[in-house]
């Protein structure tokens, strides 16, 4: 199984330590994507797993093998970074071909494995252009194509869409999307900083944060199960709104007031000891919706309304509580500042934090 396993892996430049303990276990074949804060450490943990930044700490294996001291060369991955890094003198072909040139690889093996490679990322009638005759999503298909040629055992990308316009973003993720089901038993990771790159292209994704790790699970599995304030507010866009409450009544469903001493039920269960304490009260832009007279959970004037034309966003000047609240509400909602609106949503869209920013939901 070419699974990467990271066992305790730590990383420190000098005396600062930027990597601070990392347990990870990638089966074969799977999709992950790190995603995290600027500065988190998603770049240094690809670079380390590639063999380009050495490893101060724990064991990595790739393949079951200890990979710690094995230069990048010998360890069956290819990297697609953000600058594609293309040969500006040779063609797309040659491009493609050099790396099985210098490993010597038979002329007809070199042709068989560019022209797969074209295949799958559509750029067989580009092999005879240079780069500087392609645009800048199809020169990151052919730095792509040259990963896939060396026939890697684990691709790595780090923020191979940064540096492509919105349009060409999209289209490359999706030639990537395909590349995954055309490559399933291919292990790959990938660095980014695009929320929808990771949740529409990832297995699972890894939450990163100061150099540990928030959160791993399914892209669905964060959204609607953060296990903290970290992965609640990083995860989905606009971010959730996070309240700070009370708890006034704990068992099975548990109330708490809002800071304007609104009580509300959130169907998550807590212990008696919690009683009395802080805690932070989530709900999603999202699973806001206007409510029917008589039950809401918050009450305030519009401050500003932003009309995207799929959705509207309207921001929200709490009355009571003095936070500002955002709904987002599908499609064109008749609005303006300074209207009146009493917003509701479902009980089980609630989230509760304790007052360390953990889940209460188990
Ligand atoms: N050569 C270095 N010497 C000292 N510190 C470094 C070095 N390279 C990176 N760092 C530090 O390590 C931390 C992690 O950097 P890294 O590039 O992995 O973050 P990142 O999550 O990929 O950030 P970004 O999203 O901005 O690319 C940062 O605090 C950075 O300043």
């Amino acid at each position: 199984m070419t699974g990467v396993v990271l066992k305790d892996i730590r990383k420190a430049y000098g005396q600062v330590k930027v990597i601070h303990g990392i347990d990870l276990d990638i089966k074969q074949g799977e999709f992950v994507v790190f995603v995290g804060p600027s500065g988190c450490g998603k770049s240094t943990l690809l670079r380390m797993i590639a063999g380009l930044e050495t490893i101060t700490g724990g064991e990595m294996f790739i393949d079951e093998a200890l990979v710690n001291e094995v230069p990048p060369s010998k360890r069956g991955i290819a990297m697609v970074f953000q600058s594609y890094a293309l040969y500006p003198h040779m063609t797309v072909y040659d491009n493609m071909a050099f790396g099985m040139r210098i490993a010597n690889e038979s002329k007809s093996e070199i042709d068989r494995r560019v022209r797969s490679a074209a295949d799958i990322l559509q750029l067989t009638p580009y092999l005879d252009r240079l780069p500087k005759a392609l645009s800048g999503g199809q020169r990151q298909r052919v730095a792509i194509g040259r990963a896939i040629c060396r026939d890697p055992k684990v691709f790595l990308f780090d923020e191979p869409l940064s540096n492509l316009d919105a349009a060409l973003r999209v289209a490359t993720r999706i030639e990537i999307a395909k590349l995954k089901e055309s490559m399933p038993d291919t292990t790959m990771i990938y660095v980014t900083h695009d929320q929808v790159e990771a949740m529409t292209l990832a297995d699972r994704i890894v939450v990163l944060s100061a150099g540990r790790i928030e959160q791993v699970g399914a892209p669905l599995e964060l959204y609607e199960r953060p296990h903290n304030l970290f992965v609640a507010r990083f995860i989905g866009s606009p971010a959730m709104n996070i309240i700070s409450a009370t708890v006034k009544e704990t068992g099975d469903t548990t109330t708490i007031a809002l800071p304007d001493g609104k009580p509300v039920r959130v169907p998550v269960a807590t212990a008696a000891s919690e009683a009395g304490k802080a805690a932070s009260f989530g709900v999603r832009p999202e699973d806001l919706s206007v409510a029917a007279d008589g039950d809401h959970l918050f009450e305030g004037k519009i401050a500003i309304v932003e009309a995207l034309g799929e959705v509207t966003l309207l921001y929200l000047e709490e009355v009571g509580g003095q936070e500002t609240i955002v709904a987002k509400m599908p499609g064109i909602f008749q609005a303006k500042k300074g209207d009146a609106v009493r917003l509701t949503a479902a009980p089980e869209k609630l989230h509760l934090f304790d007052a360390e920013g953990k889940t209460y939901r188990r």
